[in-house]
């Protein structure tokens, strides 16, 4: 029986002090717990020097002809793209965020109702990398895997479940399919189909994906510039898609470009390649580093739906794409494996499973 995600940190416990999760409303001052130097992040204020011409990730149109090679393209050079014309109806998109600023709005003791535990995968908390930094940072999150209905009720009176829960459902069925559909877009791409890939092939109806749900909040912060929203990271997934509310905040970072803004644009969606998709892609795409900034008079929401393969499969680089005198550049590794290495070892996970090959 596969490792469920609800399981995977089981027997992994991390030390996430959601307790002390502040009022964030109540702070006028910065407290010095949330003041970020260059020294609790070497990339805080990384700028490349002459400034680089102002760039942003591409927005494509899901409906244009040539819309592989510009995703594709997009995974090269950026790990990240906007889409419009993703199919996803514009009023499911309000849904989820009316009902992830709903959970936000409750107050702090009753959102600790349904705090996530240690060793448990969904539920109310800081951010999972938190235990990496010495600082806080200035967001409060929310993760859902399957059903969200044990948690939700001890948010909510019954007569909201219903509907938050379908709403929850409908989310994940609708991201699930454009999902798949931008996988098999940019592997496209690259020459590959589905012939390449056995575990996909074999498993129709994306049958082989599992995937969660990350609600984000970043309230308004008195000193946002030196603040931190959600820390440098990449994820661990194959691709995240991710809803933003019209505030600003999300921020990728590039080698020559230092960290670039993503624009809300509304309606349209941003996608993240993720750390299994650059192994899957034997390097080709780029996991794309990002974290959020905050605000000083704009809450911002965000809504993260993380993709990856079910815990019995193994992501090793397509054959296809190793040269025939070279080898993979990273072992084969199940997701599972992956989120374990990543919570113990963060950045460093990545190049824990490249293959060191002798010159
Ligand atoms: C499936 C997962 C990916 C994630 C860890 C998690 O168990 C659920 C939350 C995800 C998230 C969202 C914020 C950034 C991130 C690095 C984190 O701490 O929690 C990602 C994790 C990831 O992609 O590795
Ligand atoms: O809020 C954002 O824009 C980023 C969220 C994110 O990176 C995540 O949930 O993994
Ligand atoms: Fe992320």
């Amino acid at each position: 029986m596969p490792t469920m995600l609800t399981d995977v940190f089981r027997g992994h416990p991390i030390h996430l002090p959601h307790s002390h999760q502040p009022d964030f409303t109540s702070l006028s001052e910065l407290p010095d717990s949330y003041t970020w130097t260059p020294k609790d992040d070497p990339l805080l204020d990384a700028a490349p020097s002459p400034p680089a011409a102002s760039e942003n990730i591409p927005l494509i149109d899901l409906n244009h002809p040539d819309a592989a090679n510009q995703i594709g393209s997009a995974c090269r050079t950026w790990g990240a793209f906007q889409i419009a014309n993703h199919g996803v109806p514009l009023e499911l998109l309000q849904g989820i965020e009316f009902l992830t600023g709903s959970l936000f709005q409750l107050p702090v003791h009753r959102k600790l109702k349904a705090a996530r535990s240690e060793t448990g995968f969904s539920g109310y908390g800081v951010a999972r990398i938190s235990s990496f930094f010495n600082k806080q940072m200035w967001s409060e999150g929310f993760t859902i895997t399957g059903s969200p209905l044990n948690d939700f009720r001890k948010l909510w009176p019954q007569h909201h479940l219903n509907n938050y829960c379908d709403i929850v459902e409908e989310y994940e069925e609708q991201m699930q399919k454009l999902a798949s559909k931008l996988m098999w877009l940019s592997l496209t791409s690259l020459g590959v189909s589905e012939e390449d890939i056995k575990w996909a092939s074999a498993n129709s109806d994306s049958d082989w994906a599992q995937s969660a749900l990350q609600l984000n909040h970043y309230p308004v912060c008195p000193e946002p510039d030196r603040a931190m929203g959600l820390a440098a990271h990449t994820d661990s997934t194959l691709l995240t898609i991710l809803h933003q509310n019209n505030t600003a905040g999300l921020q990728v970072f590039r080698d020559d470009l230092g960290w670039v803004t993503v624009p809300p644009v509304p309606g349209s969606l941003v996608v993240n390649v993720g750390d299994l998709f650059h192994i899957l892609s034997n390097g080709l795409f780029k996991s794309v580093l990002h974290r959020a900034r905050v605000n000083q008079t704009r809450s911002r929401l965000s809504v993260a739906f993380l993709w990856g393969p079910q815990s019995d499969i193994k992501i090793s680089p397509v054959p296809k794409l190793v040269s025939p005198v070279g080898s993979p550049l990273y072992r084969s590794v199940t997701w599972t494996e992956y989120l374990r290495t990543k919570a113990t070892h963060f950045n460093e996970a990545l190049s824990m499973i490249r293959n060191h090959i002798d010159e």
